[in-house]
């Protein structure tokens, strides 16, 4: 079955998804080297279905099932494992594939030097471990995702940090003396009694730093406190952003 035509695609019911849908195939069509690349990341959230949904694509049609077969795809969780099977592509490990050509990714904020804040669905310490390992980093999202200059500017949950279970009081103190405004330690809500455990066994505190004028900066200080494994700021790390609009549109933003 030959791979549809973005054009030819009939809206989802919802415009939130067709832009996600529109952002995704997008990148996906314009930034895998069918010829050369070998090792795709697949990163995590609700835009990255698409993504993994369009390779799916690619591997169904028979000019281009031959190459996609061989691509070894590297998940950032248990989320994104689940996507690379669904789609039948070939699951892979950061171990034995430490080299990545290029990974697709969604971002929670996105700011116009394309620093990102990311961890919303608490699988940062890997899609960071993935995309800084990758030779190209495409950030697929919505339109709610730009921040019109600063992050923390849209989302204000805070900066999602992962840290090592019993240093939460310790680092909770430290990120207050950095100037967090608030700070949370990541709860399970009606789905768990307790704190979020991520796929690295470890917890989430989300800092609200209000907006971030020096992502990079607050990065270093964060990431040096005794007890946090990494930040959800993304610091010089995306080559590319595929933004889709509500109208459809999607707007793509280089480095
Ligand atoms: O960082 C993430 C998970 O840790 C996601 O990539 C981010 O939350 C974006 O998700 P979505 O595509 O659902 O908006």
């Amino acid at each position: 079955m030959a791979v549809p035509s973005i054009s030819s695609l009939a809206p989802l019911a919802d415009k939130l998804e067709s832009a996600k849908r529109a952002a995704a195939y997008r990148a996906i069509d314009e930034n895998i080297d069918f010829q050369n690349d070998k090792v795709i990341g697949i990163g995590s959230g609700s835009t990255v279905v698409y993504a993994a949904e369009r390779l799916g694509q690619y591997l169904k049609d028979a000019e281009y099932s031959a190459l996609v077969s061989q691509f070894i795809c590297i998940p950032t969780g248990f989320q994104s494992r689940r996507l690379i099977l669904d789609n039948g592509l070939k699951l892979g490990s950061i171990e034995e594939n430490s080299a990545i050509d290029v990974d697709f990714d969604g971002a929670d904020e996105i700011d116009d030097q394309l620093n990102l804040i990311k961890g919303g669905g608490a699988c940062l310490f890997l899609e960071k471990l993935v995309s800084t390992s990758s030779k190209k980093f495409i950030v697929v999202a919505d339109y709610r995702k730009k921040a019109p200059k600063y992050l923390s500017t849209n989302w204000k949950s805070g900066i999602p940090i992962e840290i090592v279970p019993s240093a939460y009081v310790r680092v909770s103190d430290d990120l207050k003396k950095l100037g967090a405004k608030k700070v949370i330690v990541r709860q399970g809500g009606s789905a768990k009694a307790g704190p979020v455990v991520t796929d690295n066994n470890n917890f989430l505190i989300d800092a609200d730093f209000g907006m971030l004028e020096n992502p990079s900066e607050l990065h270093h200080k964060i990431k040096a406190l005794v007890g946090v494994v990494e930040t959800g700021l993304f610091i010089d790390n995306a080559s590319r952003a595929y933004i889709g609009n509500a109208d459809g549109t999607v707007e793509v933003f280089d480095k």
